[in-house]
């Protein structure tokens, strides 16, 4: 396993990589995309911060590619939607870096009140420059926070805990969140006209760009402030400076812009009501630890057990899931493979999951298996990216929970619905992976192992033919499973210890009685 480490990600991720066997290759940030992409071949992880973007384009050639990980929350730089086309899994690390993104934010709070950085300035200049530069204080002002999420919320701890009145804009908190505590809601156009200083900790979206725009800004309060310690593009960066400019907002801190690096000659960089710190937000050494080895820690587990954790295109799958999981994952895919082999082109996929159902998370399960199942016609599918591919292809997913498990704790039961052709499989865990009913009729046999299916006449001599002709060609039989159709035919499962070659399967073929041969 190869990881390629962009951005400055601290060393005690990378060595946590080391120690669990994987290349890593340390790069400073690749900002051309032709260059990435080249950079990426070969690679089964990439890490990056904000300072290496990654479109769509990067990822063209990205075969190997299994894990973009981004050390921080935003996932803004990354095309997830791409990555999840390629099947590729977008990780992020939000926890690690709260504190720093929440109390940069206070810092920059305190900054614009007391304008700690022209003092210091004009102090480095020289000069004494305490006329001019009287503050106001922040016990009793009244802080409005845009996204009330895990910085939004630590702001609006601490804020509490220096005496602000702070209220809040975020519309989509879950309603168990809403309305607790101490931070009332307010629609965006009330807090914007309620708030003293304004502090944005919302993600850049579609539907958040411009957020702050030039009328949305108007709406706030004569004199007041702003903070984006967030994302550029959720402020209007020259309708800020206008307003300014005009005396409607009294200042403004920012930590990140629409382009950065911010450009040498930017007008926001001559306004001395302006704040601007180089997106420092995260960078805090704690932070920096943390993002990483949360990061590492969740790419190693998901690529060696499959446990998903900090995905932003794959359901979460605790520890104790995949646990419970885990054994099945490789069944799935065997199983997936077994379908795509009996009904090549499926238009309908219908999977039971019989027996006790209890503490199974289904879902990475039925991923694997329609991964399986479409990967082995064409394509780059993975769990990330199974059910758009199947939508795209026209397999419709239908999955049941429960069910009589016919005796075994539990059954899986899968229906695969071609145009031609439907069959059924039935598959355990019990007593070692392995299908126990094949279109109704019971028959045994290991679908991670070589298998040649059979439909044969229900007479004596056959298993004696087809052995023979085996062992003419030094395929060592594992296994013989029969059974009888009830149509005066037989169905066998023979387990080889190795695949037979296309003559053998021709000869095979043409053995009298056998009425169909598929090698899987
Ligand atoms: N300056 C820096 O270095 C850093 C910046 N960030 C930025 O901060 C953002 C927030 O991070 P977290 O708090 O960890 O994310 P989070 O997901 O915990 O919180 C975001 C909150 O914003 C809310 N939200 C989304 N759209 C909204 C809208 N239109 N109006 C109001 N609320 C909205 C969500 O409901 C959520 O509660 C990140 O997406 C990232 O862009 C994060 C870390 C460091
Ligand atoms: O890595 C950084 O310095 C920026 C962090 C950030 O913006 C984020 O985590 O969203």
């Amino acid at each position: 396993m190869k990881v390629l480490a962009c951005d400055g990600i601290h060393e005690d991720g990378l060595a946590l990589f080391r120690d669990a066997g994987w290349e890593v290759v340390v790069s400073d940030p690749i900002k051309d995309t032709a260059v990435l992409a080249q950079a990426l071949v070969g690679v089964d992880a990439v890490l990056v911060r904000s300072a290496t973007k990654v479109p769509a384009e990067a990822l063209a050639e990205a075969s190997q590619l299994r894990v973009i990980g981004r050390a921080g929350a935003g996932v803004d730089t990354i095309d997830v939607e791409a990555a999840t086309e390629r099947g590729i899994a977008v990780m992020n690390a939000p926890d690690g870096n709260t504190l720093a993104a929440a109390e940069h934010a206070i810092s920059l709070l305190f900054a614009l009140a007391r304008h700690i950085p022209r003092a210091d300035a004009g102090m480095k200049a020289g000069e004494w420059p305490k006329a001019g530069l009287t503050g106001f204080e922040l016990e009793g002002k009244k802080l409005g926070v845009i996204g009330l999420g895990r910085i939004g919320g630590t702001v609006a701890r601490k804020a509490q805990g220096i005496g602000m009145e702070v209220a809040a804009h975020d519309p989509f908190l879950p309603a168990s969140a809403a309305g607790k505590g101490s931070v009332p809601l307010k629609t965006l156009d009330e807090l914007l006209a309620w708030a003293d200083v304004v502090t944005l900790h919302i993600p850049r979206t579609k539907e958040t760009t411009n957020l702050l725009s030039e009328t949305s800004m108007r709406g706030m309060k004569k004199g007041a402030y702003l903070i984006n310690a967030a994302r550029g593009g959720l402020v209007d960066e020259a309708a800020l400076l206008q307003l300014i400019e005009e005396g409607h907002i009294a200042g403004a801190a920012l930590d990140t812009f629409v382009t950065e690096p911010l450009p040498a000659d930017s007008a926001l960089r001559a306004n001395a009501k302006l704040i601007l710190t180089p997106h420092l937000g995260a960078s805090t050494s704690e932070a920096q630890q943390a993002v990483s080895t949360i990061l590492a820690r969740q790419i190693i587990d998901f690529v060696a057990t499959g446990a998903v954790a900090g995905c932003v295109n794959l359901p979460p799958l605790t520890a104790e899931a995949a646990r419970e999981s885990g054994p099945w994952m490789p069944l799935m895919s065997s199983l997936g493979r077994l379908a795509a082999r009996l009904v090549p082109a499926p238009t309908r996929l219908e999977i039971t999951y019989a027996g006790r159902t209890d503490a199974l998370d289904t879902r990475p399960l039925t991923r694997l298996l329609v991964a399986a199942l479409l990967g082995t016609a064409s394509g780059r599918v993975t769990p990330v990216n199974a059910l758009q591919e199947a939508a795209a292809r026209g397999l419709t997913v239908a999955e049941t929970l429960g069910g009589d498990g016919d005796g075994f704790d539990r059954l899986l039961k899968l229906r695969v619905v071609g145009e031609k052709r439907t069959r059924e499989i039935e598959a355990t865990l019990h007593r070692g992976p392995r299908v126990v009913r094949l279109d109704g009729v019971e028959i045994e046999f290991d679908p991670q192992a070589h298998v040649l299916l059979l439909r044969n006449e229900d007479r004596p001599g056959m298993i004696g033919a087809v052995g023979s002709q085996l062992g003419a060609a030094g395929v060592n039989i594992v296994n013989f499973a029969l059974g009888a159709a009830g149509d005066g035919q037989a169905r066998a499962a023979i387990t080889v210890d190795r695949p037979v070659n296309e003559q053998q399967l021709a000869l095979l073929r043409a053995t009298p009685g056998i009425l169909s041969l598929a090698q899987v």
